[in-house]
């Protein structure tokens, strides 16, 4: 262990809580924490099987096979924990898509997908006999699988899909084909050259008839030799801005037959005689999807978390300018821009942690109800999933490049973790859903609750709009935490109604609905997007409030802190809002500056503290910049000097090491060719013999010249003298 750097040390002792209970508080209890430690202990266990040349210098090709290379040593280690009960299916989750997963596999794995999506899908769309057949192979990984729903042609737009399965009766068979060049299935993980069984979303006929999109388990590889079976059409989709490491594939068929029963048929089938059965329920696939979304936000919590915790250490390093004449250059930390640009982070990664572990909660009673066949809650819960999924995904994203340029051009490096931190977390505005259209999902749902205001009881995350719409709800500003919230309710509900109003004029005036709602859809996504910021604020001041009970006084005054911290940040942010929807005056706002930036100064002196609580290990965190003991220059140059550019100064070394083994010859060189034992008649040398005498042979040879036999040439008399004298 290397010293601690003597600022980073000097944080941490003027700490005013005890890191070890908000690390308990963040891991829901000690018991959590040791399972936590325990499933680190072994992952990390080989981490020398995972170093190597970094990973920017490899080739694309390299980069795979280093991937497939680290997957089979860390899917291992988690089958092995498996065996032992340290962990189940969610578990994977945190080897495949948390930070454990991406300290060992930092760009992704190609055997990911099999793991987050093709198993869940035969366990949620496969009947009895289908989990029976496949799960346990799918389980020991004796077949590979993918999930390749997303075309050329479409993403979003689900029922455009244009892969076919159509059944064959005669056969039994389904036929699957794709029939142009945007049919291609595009992005699945781990299709490329990785999976030989895929889960593939496409559009079903029988007797004549499209049936709409339903899922297939289709073998796209021989099992032996791992050759594309005929009619498949299959490989990499190619470089991208992160998870190079993912393998995503393209894959397309030629009228490609697979047998009847590889329809997934828990909720459709397909009879012998080609006769569709219809789902029982629609919308029962939305579980699937609420739960991938609550797991994304998780995610999220986990690279934010990684992100703030390298900033916020190299903030307490780093020293620039001075802001005295005379004094010591300053830490960068105590500028309050740069406090500015981190300590939100901190906050977002508390409120985000909190909302989700409440989503789970809802998400397991609301998967209960469904079992009892109670849908009342589904749409509630679908359009919070979808909200929560994109303002978090869009957040951290954001968050993440700041704590980039909040690094200066440190967090340029590669080795900071950052950009490939930022690759990570930017692709998750786009898979599991759009954000945009996630947030016009969520705008839907809250669009017809205000119409049916007056006429049902809300469900909880919205009961909200019925008070905040009543005429003394806001009649009067208070800079209050609570205040700020009710005031963001307040702009909540008058921005949906304001475009409910807009819609409904636009159709008065002859417009579509679908055409007004396109029109309006820029203030829609704002109203979905305030609608979150409520949730998520609400949540995590409650919570707060909640565990205050239990925790520490110092604890409880630092989580107030970043309660408020994150309050009053999104309050400023949506200022103008406030400013339209409250009656919130100049005054208030320009106190509510003052109010930031004291509980920026009060946060100042636990800042590392705060960061130290989130417990990310070194090998977790992969950055020259953040490390537990702050040597931060000496990783930079540790990591730079493994750049295959600076391996040329090794023929320097080379050459130095050659010189000295020289020197070291030297003594016994005469000694050396002597043992070689050849007479001076076989050197027959003038410079080499026995004796030495090299000066003297060398005349004695020169002197047997037959030129020196005769003092003149007679050429000398016959030209060169005439030549001199200008006579020739
Ligand atoms: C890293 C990564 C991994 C992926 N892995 C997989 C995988 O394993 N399997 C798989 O099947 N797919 C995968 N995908 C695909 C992913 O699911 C899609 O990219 C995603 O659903 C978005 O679809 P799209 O790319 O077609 O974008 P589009 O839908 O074309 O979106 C493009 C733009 O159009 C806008 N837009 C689209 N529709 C609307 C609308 N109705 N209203 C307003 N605006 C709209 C969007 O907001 C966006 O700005 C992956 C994608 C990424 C980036």
């Amino acid at each position: 262990m290397h010293k601690i750097n003597e600022d980073l040390q000097k944080e941490r002792d003027k700490c005013s809580f005890n890191i070890q209970d908000l690390i308990t508080l963040i891991d829901g209890g000690p018991e959590k924490t040791r399972e936590r430690k325990d499933r680190e202990n072994v992952m990390l266990s080989k981490r020398e099987v995972f170093d190597g040349v970094p990973e920017e210098y490899l080739s694309h090709k390299e980069r795979y096979e280093n991937a497939i290379r680290n997957s089979v040593v860390a899917f291992s280690l988690v089958r092995k924990m498996q065996e032992e009960g340290k962990t189940s299916i969610n578990n994977y989750r945190d080897v495949v898509g948390g930070l454990l997963g991406s300290s060992v596999l930092r760009d992704g794995s190609p055997l990911g997908l099999h793991y987050i999506m093709f198993m869940p899908a035969i366990l949620n769309q496969g009947n009895e006999e289908q989990q029976e057949k496949w799960l346990p192979r799918a389980w020991n990984c004796s077949i590979i699988g993918s999930y390749a729903q997303t075309e050329l042609g479409h993403g979003t737009f689900i029922r455009g899909l244009e892969t076919t399965a159509t059944y064959d009766a005669a056969t039994k068979q389904f036929v699957l084909h794709s029939p142009t060049l945007t049919a291609y299935k595009w992005w699945p993980g781990g299709l490329g050259q990785t999976a030989n069984y895929c889960i593939v979303v496409a559009q079903l006929y029988t007797k004549g008839q499209c049936h709409g999109i339903h899922s297939f388990i289709i073998q796209v590889r021989d099992e032996e030799t791992h050759m594309p079976l005929p009619g498949i059409k299959i490989g990499e989709i190619g470089a991208k801005l992160g998870l190079n490491a993912v393998n995503n594939g393209f894959l397309g068929f030629d009228n490609f037959r697979i047998p009847r029963t590889n329809m997934l048929m828990k909720h459709a089938q397909v009879l012998e005689d080609g006769t569709y059965v219809k789902s029982r329920h629609s919308k029962l696939n939305y579980g699937a999807m609420v739960f991938v979304r609550v797991v994304i936000v998780f995610d999220m919590v986990n690279y934010l978390s990684k992100a703030v915790t390298i900033a916020t250490r190299f903030s307490a390093v780093r020293r620039q300018c001075q802001l005295k004449a005379g004094e010591t250059e300053c830490q960068i930390l105590d500028y309050v821009t740069q406090q500015h640009k981190l300590f939100v982070s901190i906050a977002a990664a508390h409120a985000f942690r909190i909302t989700a572990n409440n989503l789970w909660l809802t998400f397991n009673e609301v998967n209960e109800q469904l079992s009892e066949g109670n849908l009342q809650r589904l749409p509630e819960l679908h359009a919070l999933a979808c909200c929560l999924k994109a303002v978090t995904t869009a957040d951290t994203a954001a968050c993440v490049e700041r704590c980039r340029l909040a690094c200066g051009g440190h967090g340029y490096m590669m080795s900071s973790s950052l950009p490939l931190t930022y690759g990570l977390v930017t692709a998750a505005c786009t898979y599991e859903g759009e954000n945009t259209v996630l947030l016009l999902q969520t705008a839907r749902f809250l669009v017809k609750t205000y119409q049916q205001l007056d006429s049902k009881a809300l469900t909880p995350t919205v009961a909200y709009f019925k008070s905040a719409a009543a005429e003394k709800f806001c009649d009067s500003w208070t800079n209050t935490t609570e205040g700020i919230i009710r005031g963001l309710q307040v702009v909540a509900m008058r921005k949906i109604a304001h475009c409910v109003i807009v819609m409904t004029n636009r159709v008065s005036k002859g417009m579509t609905f679908e055409d007004a709602w396109n029109m309006t859809s820029v203030q829609l996504v704002a109203a979905a997007e305030a609608h979150c910021r409520v949730i998520i604020m609400s949540t995590f001041l409650e919570e707060v409030k909640e565990m205050s009970r239990t925790i520490s006084p110092k604890l409880k005054e630092v989580l107030h802190q970043l309660a408020e911290l994150y309050c009053i940040y999104w309050a400023l942010e949506k200022l103008s809002d406030l400013l339209l929807y409250t009656p919130i005056s100049q005054k208030e706002v320009e106190s509510l500056r003052l109010w930031y930036e004291e509980t920026l100064t009060k946060l100042r002196p636990n800042a590392v503290g705060l960061v130290d609580a989130f417990d990310l290990r070194d090998e977790m965190l992969q950055s020259t910049l953040g490390s537990y003991d702050g040597r931060v220059y000496e990783r930079l140059m540790e990591e730079a000097m493994k750049s295959p550019l600076n391996a040329e100064p090794e023929v320097e070394s080379l050459r130095l090491w050659y010189e000295e083994t020289l020197t070291k010859l030297r003594p016994n060189a005469v000694g050396l060719v002597d043992a070689f034992d050849l007479r001076d008649e076989m050197l027959q040398s003038t410079l080499g013999s026995y004796d030495g005498r090299v000066y003297e042979r060398l005349m004695e040879e020169a002197m047997k010249s037959p030129l020196n036999a005769e003092p003149v040439n007679h050429t000398f008399h016959k030209y060169l003298k005439p030549f001199m004298q200008g006579k020739l």
